[in-house]
Formats: C-alpha cells, sequence, structure tokens
C-alpha cells in the first residue's frame, strides 16, 4: 500500500507540472486503475441515474468515471414538455338522416352531456402535454447523473380524445401528461444556452417551470350545411371548414436547451494548499467523512459538511447551523490550470466566510498561504475582501510548534485592519461586482484592482493554531469561526 500511494503521489505531481491530467498519465492502468478503487466508494454513490425521470439508462461515458471532478458541477441538458393531445372531430348522433333526425334532436336535448352555464354542450378536450420543472433537491450534491444520457429529458404528452367520433356523453377529456420534475442539487444555476438567467435554486423548495406543455386539441362537431347554423345555437365547437381541423391538433410542448451550474450553498469555505488538513478539519468539527489521505488532491469536489448550533448563544439560537465547504486543494498555477485548476473556486461564492488551512509543518508556511490568496486573487479579487481567518494546522508536529508565534505574526501583517461592521468594498468595486457574471475566467483581475497587492486586502479577523488530528485547540477554532459568523451574519 505504501508503494501504491507514493506512486499516486508520483503521478499527481506530474499532473500539477504538466498543467492537466493528460491522456497518457490516464492511461497508466497501474496508476490509474488504484486511483479509482481508492475512490470507488464516492463515486459508486454519486453516479447513480435519476428516480423516476429517467426513462432512458444510457451508461456514462468513461471520461465522466474517470474525471468526475470535471463534470460534477457543469451540465448541459435538453428538455421537452409534452405535446399536447389529439381532440377529435365528431359527427352528430344518427349520422343527419331524414327519418332520424327527429331521434337526435331529443337525445341532443336529454342527454347528459357536460354544459357551460349557458346549457350549450361542451364538447371534450384533449390532455395538456406534461410541463418540466427543476427543483432543488436536498438530496443531491452533484451534476453528474445529467451527463450519462444525452443530457434529453422529455416529459409526457396529454392524452387524446376517445377515438369514437360520434357525439356521445361517454366522451371523456384526455388525461394530462403529468408533469416531468427534475431535482438538481441545493445551489444550481438554470440557465439558458444562449447564457440569459432563468433560475437560481438556492434554497429548498425553489423550483422553476422551464418547458411548458403543449395543450391539448379542442373537439369539433362536424354538421351538414344547412344543419349548421341550428348546432351552432347547441355548441360553440361547430366546424365551419376544413381548415378548423388544425384545432383538432395538440399544441407541441416547449423545448429548451439549459445550462447547469452548481454553487455549492455554503456559510464557510475551506481554503488551503493539498494537503494541508482541510478535510480533516471538516471531519474534526462536522458529521461529514470526507476521504483523507497523506497526498495531494484527495479531495476532487467539494465536501459539505454542517456546523451544529453554537450552545454559548442559549437555546433560542441553538439550533443555528453553518454549513462548511471544504474545496480542492490549490496550487500555485491553479489560475492557469495546473493541479485540479481553479474552477472549484466558483463554490466559494456563496460563502459569508473563508478559513484558510495552513499546513505550519511545511517547509514555508507563509509563502503557502499567499500562494493560495494569490490564487483567490487570480480567480476575483472579490474574495479578498471576505472576512476570512487563518487556521495554522499540525501543531502537534515539532516543526510546527517551535514557530507558532512567529508565523501567526507573520500572517497577521499581510492585510489591513478590517472595518468591523461589513466587507470592506468602495462604491465603485460594489458596482463592479454586482454586473459581471462571477463564474466567467478573469478578466476582473485586469481591472483596476489587479494593482492592489495582497497586503492591501483586509487581514484575518484571526489566526488560530490548532492540530485538528490531535484535537488540539480545536475548540478555540470553534469560537474564532462563529465569532466570524455572528460578525458577518451575511455577504453581499
Ligand atoms: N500531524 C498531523 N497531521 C495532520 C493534521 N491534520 C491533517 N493531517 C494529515 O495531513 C494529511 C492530509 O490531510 P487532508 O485532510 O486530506 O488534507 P487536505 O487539505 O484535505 O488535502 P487535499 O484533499 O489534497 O486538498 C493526512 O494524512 C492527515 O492525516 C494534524 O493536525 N496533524
Amino acid at each position: 500500500m505504501a508503494t501504491t500511494l507514493g506512486q499516486l503521489r508520483t503521478c499527481f505531481l506530474q499532473l500539477t507540472d504538466s498543467n492537466k491530467l493528460d491522456s497518457a498519465q490516464l492511461g497508466r492502468p497501474d496508476l490509474i486503475s488504484t486511483r479509482r478503487d481508492l475512490r470507488s466508494f464516492s463515486l459508486s454513490c454519486r453516479v447513480k441515474p435519476p428516480v423516476n425521470d429517467s426513462p432512458s439508462r444510457d451508461p456514462a461515458p468513461a471520461s465522466l468515471t474517470r474525471e468526475p471532478h470535471k463534470y460534477f458541477d457543469q451540465a448541459v441538458i435538453t428538455v421537452r414538455a409534452g405535446d399536447g393531445g389529439r381532440g377529435s372531430v365528431l359527427s352528430v348522433p344518427g349520422g343527419g338522416k331524414a327519418d332520424d333526425k327527429e331521434k337526435a334532436g331529443k337525445v341532443w336535448k336529454k342527454a347528459a352531456y357536460k354544459r357551460d352555464f349557458d346549457g350549450s354542450v361542451i364538447l371534450p378536450v384533449a390532455g395538456k402535454g406534461g410541463d418540466v420543472i427543476l427543483f432543488a433537491d436536498e438530496g443531491k450534491d452533484t451534476l453528474l447523473e445529467f451527463h450519462g444520457r444525452n443530457g434529453r429529458y422529455c416529459a409526457k404528452r396529454g392524452g387524446n380524445v376517445d377515438a369514437v367520433r360520434v357525439l356521445n356523453p361517454l366522451l371523456r377529456d384526455g388525461v394530462d401528461g403529468g408533469d416531468l420534475r427534475i431535482g438538481v442539487p441545493l445551489g444550481t444555476v438554470v440557465k439558458r444556452k444562449n447564457g440569459k438567467l432563468f433560475a437560481d435554486l438556492a434554497n429548498p423548495g425553489d423550483e422553476v417551470l422551464v418547458a411548458r406543455g403543449g395543450q391539448g386539441g379542442i373537439s369539433l362537431l362536424e354538421v351538414p350545411l344547412h344543419r349548421r347554423k341550428k348546432s351552432m345555437t347547441l355548441t360553440a365547437n361547430v366546424m365551419r371548414d376544413e381548415s378548423d381541423k388544425v384545432l383538432v391538433l395538440g399544441q407541441p410542448g416547449e423545448e429548451v436547451s439549459l445550462e447547469l451550474i452548481l454553487r455549492v450553498v455554503a456559510d464557510v469555505g475551506l481554503v488551503g494548499l493539498p494537503n494541508a488538513g482541510k478535510s480533516t478539519l471538516l471531519a474534526a468539527i462536522t458529521r461529514a467523512k470526507p476521504d483523507i489521505a497523506d497526498y495531494p488532491f484527495t479531495t476532487l469536489m467539494p465536501n459539505l459538511g454542517r456546523l451544529d448550533g453554537d450552545p454559548t448563544l442559549g437555546a433560542g439560537r441553538y439550533s443555528s447551523e453553518a454549513t462548511l465547504a471544504d474545496l480542492p486543494g490549490l496550487i500555485e498555477g491553479a489560475h492557469l490550470g495546473k493541479g485540479l485548476g481553479r474552477n472549484f473556486l466558483r463554490h466559494l461564492r456563496r460563502t459569508r466566510l473563508l478559513v484558510h488551512v495552513v499546513d505550519a509543518a511545511a517547509e514555508d508556511p507563509v509563502n503557502d498561504y499567499r500562494t493560495v490568496k494569490e490564487e483567490l486573487r487570480m480567480y476575483n479579487p472579490d474574495y479578498l475582501d471576505r472576512p476570512y481567518i487563518v487556521v495554522l494546522n499540525k501543531i502537534d508536529l515539532p516543526k510546527a510548534m517551535e514557530r507558532i508565534t512567529y508565523l501567526t505574526q507573520k500572517i497577521q501583517q499581510i492585510g489591513k485592519e478590517r472595518c468591523t461592521l461589513g466587507p470592506e468594498k468602495t462604491s465603485n468595486d460594489a458596482a463592479e461586482s454586482d454586473d459581471r457574471d462571477i463564474d466567467a475566467p478573469s478578466t476582473r483581475a485586469s481591472g483596476i484592482r489587479r494593482e492592489k497587492e495582497i497586503e492591501d486586502y483586509p487581514g484575518p479577523l484571526a489566526v488560530v493554531a490548532v492540530s485538528v488530528l490531535n484535537g488540539i485547540q480545536v475548540g478555540e477554532m470553534l469560537q474564532a469561526i462563529r465569532a466570524a459568523l455572528r460578525t458577518y451574519p451575511e455577504f453581499t
């Protein structure tokens, strides 16, 4: 096992140098199969096919099972609402024969037809096609399932009016197609393919109708010309000419291509270099069970954990909770695609507090800290305005322990004092960040704010030295996190 992990480490160090996971590396079955084995549990849980709303079960593409981290938070799907069912062209009972006329007239008057308030007969209508609705489903955490079935979702069409072509009180309306409800993870942004925002499904219960089902066709009464006028007094749906037959056909359901983008919903984002101990921290203070191992890039996708309420707040607010997201490790050059890249940083968008996790036993922890801040700045300078605390981890190791005071001072010196009333923004900054799409690649770093150095942004709210593995000072760290969450109940 030791050699295997060593091999993995080598593989991923190569990966960081060559900017991306290239096919040659993926083609090394000795390394990749082992890696896949190690991840198999979480992957087999996450690549599950959708329930109910999945008529076809196409196998997931090979690239998806090999590199889920590239697909878990983005998907393009096409949804089609159901077509309306077909109405019917009906003739009058008795077929208009002279000797049956009287009989037919009686039938008209007495039969138990569905009637309008004015007594006119209502002819049956076909069923409406099903709408397609996307809803925020708390049980889902990735968009992986939307890659494995050609990305097409179709709602059912409405039912037709019975095939009997004669007006009859027993004729029924066609049944509606029934809506197709598709669950997406909380925090999914739904956009049209042209980029226009449809909805941001950030809260449990949020839903959006993305494609409307077609109306069902109506039924028409076909009567001979000489009886048409009289029939019109009995029902509004008398066919005037052949062109009216188009009304019998149901309308087509809408079809739309959608881009789904997941931005995880979390109050706190954990950031740091690979191996700093982010996943261990998450596991130490929440019930999350992320993969933890002594090699970089153990975390391929964000892990979420819930922080219990703060008991010091008293019973009324004890239940208040915060969600923590452990993001994959960043390395220098992540903004150029090195390591796993920096796309995960979009998941910080909704956080109100960042926790920088720094390995205090590493070669140069201060430089590691600066590297992560620099990558954040390159992705989106707004992230450096966000309130944050720094956790100096692994103080159980002698190398870390002996330089804690020095490291704390050094890190506190990086950054200005923060105004406690809220995030520091100039009016220009605020306008700028409101207008733009925060997920777009960073042209934002090339603006006015590029000239700002890391030192020009606010410093940490607290620097705490801990060993999350051994439970040293974890209580102090929790206090600092909770105090920060209280001071900054939201970040806009
Ligand atoms: N000695 C010591 N080791 C720790 C501590 N915290 C974490 N580790 C170890 O550091 C290694 C990496 O921990 P992870 O929690 O996987 O680190 P990570 O930052 O999530 O790593 P990535 O997933 O690569 O981003 C594991 O072997 C942990 O056991 C600590 O407080 N003390």
